[in-house]
Order: structure tokens, then sequence, then C-alpha cells
């Protein structure tokens, strides 16, 4: 689209934009003033998190241990790189200080803030008897400002003269891991390397990569060669932490072994499917801190609830979940561990709610973020849901988080997209399951964020080294699973009850439902009142339900779902979710009663084919049959529908051919509404079609909830039994096309979404709104 700016408005906008870079590099110049010999002077607190595991040496190399280094001391802060080059000189040591010697001239001038990254082997002397090049610090970037990192560039601080440097004699590479067993040493061509890679007994030459990869444990070894004019960058701490048995040719662990789960409820364990069951071992393994990350619909929840149950000892129990699902985590416990008494959980609902009050506890990210005074008060066990919400450290939620979880023993992090964009969105959920690999941000970005300076700063959107850092995760944090790899043990519809949070309803709202169930407790005189006021209730339902929609459509969203289809029936959510969709500048397609049948088939194709991210928004009632949108595997219900057939027919568009994937079915439901009745309504229809060999799917078997209701309530059954009577009593198609078009009519009017199939409906002149009374 263009801009519409002219060109000559394009050229003052960039000069405008020159000027203000340049006035900051003065400002920024100017804060660094004093500083001589470094561009910036940003070195911040190292942290003591790892203490230098190789302090070996030899004649010209010596392994670093990690720099302890005071934030606050002066002396420390533009220290460790001037002293590291202007004084110390072979066997050399200070204690707790990096001493890397005969540097060469362009070396990475992060080794003095990585633990273990060492000049690998001897510089020649034509190298090092050349001045040492001064590093450049930047100024801290917005990113580092909050991580406090510090930063660093592989550059000769500006003004020195580089005349007579030569760079080339130096042969650089870097070790990079390439499987769980093998690295390579990614150098150019020098002989004398070669000549050390022949001598290790494991080496293989690629001759497609054109790179000599070694087993781990010649890691060792190749490391410690001693040659002239090359430099090596080595594994990264957290690898040589990671594959510590592989390096030192202990055995190392391949079959993840079986847990005995002999302390958790045997409902939860006796339903674990297998490649659940290998993640619950998988996560004892790793002493109950890992990041699930399972595709979308896999069982995480169930996942994390059997492994928060295998510490239960531990307990009381904090999970951190978006505010949309706090309350489907509470049913969620109790349907799997049905030994869990029913006040056990906790749903925090405002600030001012106690943390602590309960054996689980569920908050909101936004709420906990407000409730830093009772954060004081550590949990041993965490379970955060969508982990990926914490992937930018400057945000409250995060910065809530962050010592949660570092000071808990078990931290479950839950997210079917870790990363949606680069690698840097990972830091916060590695740093969390394992502080101690990456104890500071810069670390990571060098390694794998491919850390550029930038006039403005350090740009940490790239990606280096992926395949590492994939082997890495896998290793020691991450367990993933795609859909396509447990297909066969998953069935084709995966469907799930989400109680949406009764919060997000207005006090009026929850009056006139109130009075409206409390009305049809005490009877009415003719059926046509009854149905009525059915309807009435169902459409307050649906306002009521708004926000809740919304909101939970929104976290979908930022968890990176990109494509799927969202059903309601009253015009005005349909309308809600379309305006929020266009605020948000969300491509979507919406199909209701009131778009022509000619544009229904453009509209899909646009779904199916688009690859931005497009939710389709459809009527309940006049986007059900008939249309293929099998390019989404979520479903999502905004609202219920008193005639299962009309949902699953809906769920359809979905799963029908075309389909490679098993489909997700979110079903929302708002308790203290209409929604109380008719999902149990919906299980129990669905059953009966089930035993009767009708239906396929049975909701109960894979949806949450299976006594959602409590029939046990007079007053409740009255409702339950007046919903079955009107909705379910044999009603012929004239009594249902009827219903269905009064529903439409007693709120605001879906036009024409009643009565029609596929959508052969005139959209010209809505028919006229008729009252609800008129239909009976
Ligand atoms: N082993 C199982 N037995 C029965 N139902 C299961 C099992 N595993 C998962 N389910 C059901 O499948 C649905 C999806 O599971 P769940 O919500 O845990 O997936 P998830 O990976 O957390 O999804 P999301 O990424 O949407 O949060 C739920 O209704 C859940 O109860």
């Amino acid at each position: 689209m263009s801009s519409g700016l002219t060109e000559e408005q394009k050229r003052r906008i960039e000069e405008n934009r020159q000027l203000a870079l340049a006035r900051r590099a003065e400002r920024l110049a100017a804060h660094r003033g004093g500083h001589v010999g470094f561009a910036g002077p940003q070195v911040k607190e190292q942290s003591p998190g790892h203490q230098g595991s190789w302090k070996e040496e030899n004649n010209h190399v010596r392994f670093i241990s990690q720099h302890k280094q005071n934030p606050n001391s002066p002396v420390e802060q533009n220290s460790c790189l001037q002293k590291d080059y202007n004084h110390y000189t072979a066997n050399q040591q200070m204690p707790n200080t990096v001493t890397v010697l005969n540097r060469p001239l362009f070396t990475y001038c992060h080794i003095c803030l990585l633990p273990l990254l060492y000049s690998l082997w001897k510089i020649p002397s034509t190298c090092s008897s050349r001045p040492s090049l001064p590093l450049v610090l930047s100024p801290v970037s917005e990113m580092e400002a909050v991580n406090q990192l510090p930063s660093v560039i592989l550059a000769p601080l500006e003004g020195v003269n580089a005349v007579g440097l030569k760079p080339s004699a130096c042969v650089k590479g870097k070790c990079v891991l390439i499987s769980r067993l093998r690295f390579e040493v990614d150098i150019g061509y020098s002989a004398e390397v070669i000549g050390v890679f022949k001598q290790m007994g494991s080496r293989n030459y690629d001759s497609n990569t054109k790179k000599w990869n070694f087993l781990l444990e010649d890691y060792p070894r190749l490391i410690l060669q001693s040659l002239v004019s090359v430099e090596v960058e080595p594994l990264p701490e957290a690898v040589i932490q990671a594959f510590a048995a592989q390096i030192q040719r202990t055995t190392s662990q391949t079959d993840v072994p079986d847990a005995d789960l002999s302390v958790v409820d045997s409902k939860i364990v006796k339903s674990l499917m297998p490649f659940q069951r290998e993640g619950v071992n998988f996560a004892i393994l790793r002493n109950g801190r890992l990041l699930i990350a399972d595709d979308m619909g896999l069982g995480k929840t169930l996942q994390a609830i059997c492994i928060a149950a295998y510490y239960q000892k531990e307990w009381p129990l904090l999970v951190v979940t978006p505010s949309s699902v706090r309350f489907t985590w509470a049913e969620a416990f109790h349907r799997w561990l049905p030994s869990l008494s029913p006040g056990s959980t906790n749903v925090i609902v405002t600030g001012k709610d106690n943390l602590t009050a309960g054996l689980i506890n569920i908050v909101s990210f936004d709420l906990l973020s407000k409730m830093d005074k009772q954060l004081q008060r550590t949990f041993q066990v965490v379970i955060i849901d969508e982990s990926h919400f914490l992937k930018n450290i400057k945000t409250a939620r995060c910065r809530a988080a962050m010592p949660l979880l570092k000071a808990a023993r078990r931290v479950i992090l839950l997210s079917g997209t870790p990363a949606m964009s680069r690698p840097a969105e990972l830091y916060t959920q590695i740093a969390a399951v394992q502080p101690a690999f990456f104890p500071q941000f810069q670390s990571f970005g060098l390694r794998y964020c491919d850390a550029k300076k930038m006039p403005w700063g350090w740009d940490y959107s790239g990606s280096s080294n992926l395949t590492e850092l994939k082997i890495l995760l896998e290793e020691s944090i991450m367990i993933r699973r795609l859909k396509s790899d447990v297909l066969s043990q998953l069935p084709a519809k995966q469907r799930k009850m989400v109680v949406v949070a009764p919060e997000k309803m207005s006090a009026k709202t929850k009056a006139v439902l109130a009075a409206e169930a409390k009305m049809m407790t005490k009877g009415y005189k003719s059926k046509q009142q009854e149905k009525e006021a059915l309807l009435i209730f169902y459409s307050s339902t649906a306002e009521a339900k708004i926000h809740s929609v919304i909101e939970y459509v929104l976290d979908l969203l930022e968890s990176g779902n990109n494509k799927f289809l969202v059903f309601a029936h009253h015009k005005i959510v349909l309308d809600a979710i379309v305006a929020e969709l266009e605020k948000k500048h969300v491509e979507y397609i919406r199909i209701d009663g009131s778009t022509p049948s000619a544009e229904r088939q453009s509209l899909c194709q646009k779904f199916q084919l688009s690859e931005e991210q497009v939710v389709a928004v459809l009527s309940l009632t006049a986007a059900n049959m008939g249309l293929t949108l099998s390019a989404a595997d979520l479903v999502v219900f905004a609202e219920l529908f008193w005639n299962p057939g009309v949902l699953i027919q809906a769920e359809d568009r979905a799963h029908r051919i075309g389909q490679t994937s098993s489909v997700n079915i979110h079903y929302l439901v708002a308790k203290g509404t209409a929604d109380d009745y008719l999902w149990p309504m919906i299980e129990e229809k669905i059953k009966v079609l089930g035993e009767a060999g009708l239906s396929e799917t049975d909701f109960s078997r894979t949806a949450e909830s299976t006594n959602y209701f409590p029939k046990a309530d007079p007053k409740q059954k009255t409702i339950y039994d007046l919903f079955q009577r009107t909705f379910s009593e044999s009603q012929d198609d004239t009594d249902e096309a009827l219903l269905l078009e009064a529903a439409d009519a007693c709120c605001k009017f879906d036009s024409g979404s009643a009565l029609q199939d596929t959508g052969e409906m005139c959209s010209v002149s809505p028919p006229r709104k008729r009252r609800i009374e008129e239909f009976f």
C-alpha cells in the first residue's frame, strides 16, 4: 500500500531521522565522557551464577573463570577489558578475574564477560606485540537498560589508527554443537589446524559443509592444543554444563526413565497418553524445571498438573495464566485430581485477594504484577501457562514473575509458541528454567541472536547458531512435540470447555441474569412463556459474555494462533469480535446471514489460501454448513447452542477432508448464565447419540468437565428441566426453525441468520424484526 507521502516529505523525514540519530549519538558520547579508551562504559555486573569450571592453563592459554564484578564499583566498571589487555602477561593470574594471554588484534571482547570464552590457541607474536586494542563498549541499548547487561562490540576504539594491523594474520573460528554427541569447528583454512584435527580420533570431515566435526569427548583435548595464530570461540558454558556427561565420557542418559508416579492421583496417571507420559518423565528427570512446548491442544495442562502433583508435598502451588483461562485451570485440577478437596483451588479475582489462601493458587499475569507486596512470599512449585507472555523482560508481568521463578524449586512453563519471531524471545524462559545457563542476556544475545552494534545500541533481533540452541534446549530445558509427531495418539477432535472469567460481566448484567433465572424457577403458565423466557435468558447470556469472548480471542492471537474459526449466534457478539479484530489490525473474514452466497466462496478461499493471520468470524446458524475452512485446526465457540447437531456441523468446517491435523475445539462457557444449562444438555445429548453409534464424538470424554453443573441444587434442576423440555422434546423442523428465528429476534438481530442453510439468503432487505411473542 502506498504511504501517500511525496518524495519531498519522505526526504525530509529521513533527514530528520538522521539528525535525531546524530543528536542521540552526541548525547551518548557526552554521557560516557571520562571513560578514556572506551566508547561506552556500561559494563555491568557479571552474575556469579557460574564460577568457571575450567581453570586449566597451559603455557599459552589460561582458561577463564567467571569475572566477578561489583556493579557499583567504578573501578570494576571499566576494568576488566583494559586490565586484561594492558597489564597481564603470560602466567600471571588474578583470582576471579579473566586472564587471556597474547590477545590477537581482533578478538571477541566478550572474552572477559562470558565464562569459558577464551583464546583457544596461542596467538603469534606478530599479533601479540601490537598495541592492544581498547574495546568499544556500546551505550546501553533500550533492552540492555532493562536487562542491565554488559555491552561490548568487536571493533577497535574510534580514532585508533588501525594502519598496519593485520587481523587476517589470525585464523579465527568457533566451536558449535551440531548434535547431542558432536561439535564442529567452523574455521578458516590453516594447515596447522588441519594437522591438529587429524590427531583427533573422532574426526570427521563433512564435505558438504566443508567443516570438521568431533565427538564431544574430544573437546577438552582439542581445546588444549596450542597453536599460534589461531583463535577459536569455544562452546558456551551452558552447552558445557548440559553436555558434561558426553564431554567427560561418562554415560549420558539417552532413554528417559519412567518416573514413579504412585504419589499422584491414579485418574490422571492412567489418562496420560504415551507422549504425555514421556513429558512427565522428562520433567521429573529435570527435577521439575522445564518448558513444555507441545503444540496447542496436546495436553500441556494435563501434563503440568501431573508434574505438579508429583511435587505435591512442596505445595502451595502457584499457577500464573492469561486471565481468560483462570477458571478453566481450576476446573482442570478438580477433574484430573479428584482427591483434591473442593476448596483447594483459590482463583485470584482482584488484587486484594490473598495469593496464598489456597493449596492451589491461580492468578492472571496482570494481577500478579499488581500484587507486589504479596510476592515476598515464595512458592516452591510454579506453573506458568502461555509462558511466552514473559518474553519481554521490560513488561511488568515479567518483572513480577522472574524473581518468583528463580526462587522456586520447580518451574513448569507451558507454551505452544515459546518464541514467535526471534530467539531473543526465549531468553527469559530459559533463564526461568535454568538461571545458571546464561546469567546475562548479553552472552545469549551474542551467541544466538546475532547481536549487532547499531548507532542506537545493540540489535538482538537476529538469529545465529540455531541448531546448537535447539539441541541445548532439547537436552535440558524443553520438550516439544508437534501434532504431526503424535497424530496417531490423538483423537481427530480434541474438545475443551473453557470457563470464562465472570468478573468481566458487569454487576448489572449479573443482576439481570440472576433475576431471569429466578423467574424461571417459579414456573410459567404456558409453553410459549417458557420459550420466551429461555430465549431472553439466552440473549442476555450473549451480552454478558462479550468481554470474556474478546479477551479470549485476543489471548489466542497473542499466543500465535493465526488461523482459527470463531462461531457465535448473536449479531452483537459477531459485531463485537469483528470490531476488536479491526482495532488490532487483524485480517478476518465474516460470514453471517447477510453474506450473499456468491461472496461466501471467495471469503472461504481467502481464508484457506492466505498466509496472513486470518480469523473467520462465523454465524453459528448461517455458516455452519457447506463451507470448507480446513486451513484452521482450531474452532472456538463464543456461544453455545441447544442443538448439538448445529455445533458438530460447525466444528466440521475445520474437521473435514483436507484437514491433516487433529482439530482443537474450545467451547467458551460462562458461569451464572444460560451456559450452565446449555452445556450439560449438549453433553448429554451427544452422549446419547454416541451410545447409539450416531456420533463418533463424546463431549464428556474429551471436555474438561463432566460435572460442571450441580444438578443437586433443586432450583437449578428446575431450570435445567425447563431447558430440556423446551429444547429437547420432540420438536419438528418447524419448531426448531421457529425457535431459531425467535432467538435471533429476541435480541440484537443477526439479519436473516435463521431459517437458512448455506446462505441462499437475500441480504438486500432483511426480514422485518418481529417481537418474540409473535413466534409462539
Ligand atoms: N490424556 C487425555 N485424556 C483425556 N483428555 C485429554 C487428554 N489430554 C488432553 N485432553 C483434553 O484435550 C483438550 C486439550 O488439552 P489442553 O488444554 O491440556 O491442551 P494444551 O496443550 O494445554 O492446549 P493449549 O495450547 O490450547 O493451552 C482438553 O480438553 C484436555 O482435557
